[in-house]
């Protein structure tokens, strides 16, 4: 069956052309020093010698951007994590005449220093509190396209700027499309909580919540715990099958705690999910439940 036109672009292997950030220029008119005069974004791994799981990512990004990012938007939201760094590749390969009116909203640090070392505008959600689509990694994605997020702790951003999106599409790799959440990433619900209320709510978790080995998510290269964009903590909270059977309750009764600042379960707020495969192909997976599969392409 050929390929629908919207899909074939994603499926070609394209150079990756070195992108040249546009001068920018305070008020003032000079140029702002610390962005970059030579192209920094471009894969991770030089093109040809992409890993099977980076590649992977690199597809699922590439066709939810060509079938998401319409000329006619102005207002993108980019999330974070390993996928997202592809969603911005494909954007800027979109060339400088589609991306000249456009404004790019960051979900965390990661997601800035991406827009503004690739030469993009950048904005903010209390400027632009309607977004026209917002493109996002996963660490999970259930049948009913909900999610795990906060794996790199950014899910507070991440939610505020899905929430704001008109469309709100998630990419990733084949080892995060799941039935159920909890299935493969064990760590896990990532859960802001305010530094002082860490304690207690570790003692709801444990003792009201169905979560025994909820722990606090220590740094690794710094003594302590994690601190977030935000400045608060992450608690990570491992649920049971049957839990996460229905993740809105166990996502609504968690929120309800006092200290909880937000939890990374995104239910019911993706209305897409692209996982890129190993063989090439990319499965789709749409809100109404259909499930369809993007050959690889030749
Ligand atoms: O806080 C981080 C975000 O929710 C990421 O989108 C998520 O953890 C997936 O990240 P990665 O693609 O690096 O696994």
């Amino acid at each position: 069956m050929p390929l629908p036109e919207q899909i074939k672009p994603a499926l070609t292997p394209m150079p990756l052309d070195p992108v040249r950030p546009k001068p920018h220029q305070t008020k003032s008119g000079n140029i702002l020093s610390y962005l970059p005069t030579k192209p920094l974004l471009k894969s991770p791994i030089p093109a040809g010698v992409l890993s099977t799981i980076e590649k992977s990512k690199q597809l699922a990004a590439w066709t939810a951007v060509d079938r998401h990012i319409k000329p006619t938007y102005r207002v993108i939201g980019i999330g974070s994590g390993s996928t997202v760094p592809y969603v911005v590749e494909r954007i800027v390969m979109q060339g400088d005449e589609a991306n000249e009116n456009r404004v790019f909203i960051p979900t965390g640090f990661q997601s800035k220093e991406l827009i503004v070392s690739s030469g993009l505008s950048l904005g903010d959600v209390d400027q632009y509190p309607e977004i026209d689509v917002t493109i996002d990694g996963a660490d999970e994605v259930d049948l009913e396209l909900n999610c795990i997020k906060g794996g790199g702790a950014c899910h507070l951003r991440e939610k505020v700027i899905a929430e704001a999106a008109n469309t709100f599409i998630l990419v990733a790799d084949y080892r995060k499309n799941v039935d159920f959440l909890c299935t493969n990433f064990k760590s896990g619900v990532p859960i802001e909580v305010v530094p002082f209320a860490y304690a207690k709510v570790l003692h709801n978790l444990h003792s009201a919540l169905g979560s025994p080995s909820a722990t606090l998510r220590m740094a690794v290269a710094k003594a302590g715990p994690v601190v977030t964009d935000n400045g608060n903590f992450v608690i990570d909270a491992p649920f049971s099958h049957e839990a996460m059977q229905d993740p809105y309750k166990i996502m609504a009764r968690i929120k309800m705690l006092t200290g909880v600042v937000e939890v990374g379960l995104f239910c019911h707020m993706a209305q897409a999910a692209y996982f890129g495969n190993v063989d090439g192909s990319v499965t789709v997976k749409l809100l109404d439940g259909s499930v369809t599969t993007v050959p690889a392409s030749q």
